[in-house]
């Protein structure tokens, strides 16, 4: 699979990986920049590596650039504090590698790829605690948003609220084609309020009115409508959404870094500096709207009825 991967790599690489073809090198372009940087930077040039933590387990190719983190909080990689926690120190370690340029985000439970925040974490808890799991979800939102790598969403199931915010917040997003998967924005269904910028990475990715449809209903959609609105990019079948996210992921790590990631930045900078400029508001609104007596009953409803669904 990797070699494949290195051979479209090279296909689609203009200069240098042209180059690099030409002199029957096989090493793809990325891996040529690589050898030039000094071992010293990091972990050796052909290696693999793994790391996992609690909820999450990361596996580094080095060869390819590209790391993939896989979710792993049974039973539904809820994101609970200590996911999120975990979450944003590799993406911050990733993102410090330079020789390190994709991220394929995807789940290690089949079926579920993320039921979004935890809402034990959103209900009979301190104010402080609820202070400091949203100050966590801006976190992410915020590193993963703007993040330097190429990062792709390989959905390999359900995708609910805050799963579908960090779908949303990559370059690209490709899911399972399983009628039974679902993946929306549906804070609205829980009688909670998605925030603004949860709102406002949905209206850069679909468009204003699509996303207020979305919005106001709580829409979860099969992946067949999901490509429809362009809430995904690309719907395939379950056992290839690595594979395809590993092509995709060659194609865009063929255009140079530096003018890949300015463009990101100027398209995505006014979205985050929104949120960058308003964020210990935010924070205050989202402890005072979660603490009201009915939205902690309507979460405590919502919990019971998922409970009920399984009786
Ligand atoms: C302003 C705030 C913005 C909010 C954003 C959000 O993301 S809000 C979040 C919006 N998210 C949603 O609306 C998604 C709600 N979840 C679902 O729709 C479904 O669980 C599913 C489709 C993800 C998986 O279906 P399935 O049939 O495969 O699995 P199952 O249903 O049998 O669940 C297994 C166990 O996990 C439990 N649990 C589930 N989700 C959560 C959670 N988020 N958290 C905690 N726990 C959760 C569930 O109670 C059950 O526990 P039990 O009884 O074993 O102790």
């Amino acid at each position: 699979m990797a070699l494949r991967v290195v051979s479209v790599l090279k296909r689609r690489l203009g200069g240098p990986g042209q180059k690099l073809l030409r002199s029957g090198n096989l090493l793809s372009a990325t891996q040529h920049r690589w050898e030039k940087m000094p071992s010293s930077v990091g972990f050796p040039v052909t290696s693999r590596r793994s790391f996992s933590k609690t909820a999450l387990i990361v596996d580094v190719d080095h060869n390819l650039g590209i790391a993939t983190m896989k979710m792993n909080n049974p039973p539904v990689n809820s994101l609970s504090l200590e996911l999120l926690t975990n979450f944003v120190i590799d993406l911050e370690k990733l993102e410090n590698e330079k020789r390190c340029r994709g991220l394929i985000i995807t789940s290690a439970s089949p079926k579920i790829f993320s039921a979004g925040l935890d809402i034990t974490e959103m209900y009979g808890k301190s104010s402080a605690h609820y202070a400091e799991f949203w100050k966590a979800v801006q976190e992410l939102w915020l590193k993963l948003y703007m993040s330097n790598m190429v990062v792709i969403a390989a959905i390999n199931g359900s995708s609910p609220a805050g799963g579908c915010l960090i779908s949303l917040a990559g370059d690209y997003r490709i899911m399972a084609d399983n009628p039974k998967y679902t993946i929306g924005l549906n804070e609205t269904l829980l009688g909670i309020v998605a925030p603004f910028w949860f709102k406002d990475t949905l209206v850069n990715t679909i468009g204003n009115r699509a996303s207020e449809h979305a919005l106001q209903l709580g829409l979860l959609f099969s992946p067949t409508d999901a490509l429809r609105v362009g809430i995904v990019d690309q719907v395939v079948p379950e056992d290839k959404v690595q594979d395809t996210a590993l092509n995709v992921m060659s194609r865009w790590l063929s255009i140079p870094d530096h003018a890949r990631q300015l463009t990101k930045t100027m398209m995505r900078k006014p979205t985050v500096d929104r949120l960058l400029k308003q964020r210990e508001a935010d924070i205050k609104n989202f402890v005072s709207f979660i603490s009201r007596d009915s939205i902690q009953k309507s979460l405590h409803m919502y919990m019971k009825h998922l409970k009920e669904r399984k009786e």
